[in-house]
């Protein structure tokens, strides 16, 4: 199987956590994709979605699925979105599409967060994929060298403004053994808007899509 054929499968599994009746909360990128595709053709057995991103949004649309916004919405039973890296206890990097800020905060409304992933998503140890951080554009370089303070190798992602008009500092390097402690960290730095690491929130559910299957693992 492609990896692509892998997300979709994945993708296909988390459409048995969509309530009938609901409203969705719907993540951004690759994977994402397919459970929007997926979404489309049950659109008629959801009230609507809610999108992570201007992307999102507009694949929903595209597929007639009326879109809500957050502010309007009191209860997101799932919501559904695929990760750059997870680890066994379903903490993940999430932000490789830019969409990091809306996925988490959409994700804290949420009552369970299902992460849809192909298998090379797994990980022992966060932090092969670049952490990505957003930033005010204008505390680029103060945020830069607090970053480099903590160990790691911001680079800025060139040419990139995210939905919410910011720039991302990708970060190399890090080795995240407690990514909990290292995501509240992060947040102290002042300019930072979000970081990637999704460990406090984390997944509820995981669909992990190999050959052989898709496996489901729920968080303990
Ligand atoms: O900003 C993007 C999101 O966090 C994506 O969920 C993440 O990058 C995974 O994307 P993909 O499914 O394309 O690998």
């Amino acid at each position: 199987m492609t990896q692509d054929e892998l997300k979709q499968a994945a993708a296909e599994a988390a459409l048995d956590f969509v309530i009938h009746g609901s409203i969705v909360g719907v993540g951004t990128g690759s994977t994402a994709n397919f459970f929007i595709d997926g979404l489309g053709r049950m659109k008629d057995r959801i009230r609507g979605a809610v999108a992570s991103s201007e992307a999102s949004a507009q694949r929903l649309a595209a597929h007639g699925i009326t879109l809500f916004d957050l502010n309007d919405v009191t209860e997101l039973p799932v919501y559904v979105d695929g990760a750059d890296e997870i680890d066994a206890s379903l903490a993940m990097i999430k932000g490789g599409g830019g969409a990091l800020t809306r996925e988490k905060i959409v994700a804290a409304v949420a009552t369970r967060f299902v992460c849809i992933c192909d298998a090379t998503k797994q990980v022992a140890t966060l932090g092969r994929f670049p952490l990505p951080v957003e930033i005010i554009p204008m505390a680029r370089a103060q945020v830069a060298r607090a970053l480099t303070a903590l160990g790691g190798r911001p680079v800025l992602r060139e040419g990139f403004i995210t939905d919410n008009g910011n720039l991302i500092l990708d970060v190399h390097g890090l080795q995240l053994a407690d990514p909990i402690a290292f995501e509240s960290e992060l947040n102290q730095i002042v300019g930072v808007v979000t970081n990637g690491l999704f460990a406090r929130r984390g997944a509820d559910t995981l669909l992990l899509a190999a050959p052989g299957g898709v496996r489901r693992i729920d968080a303990v």
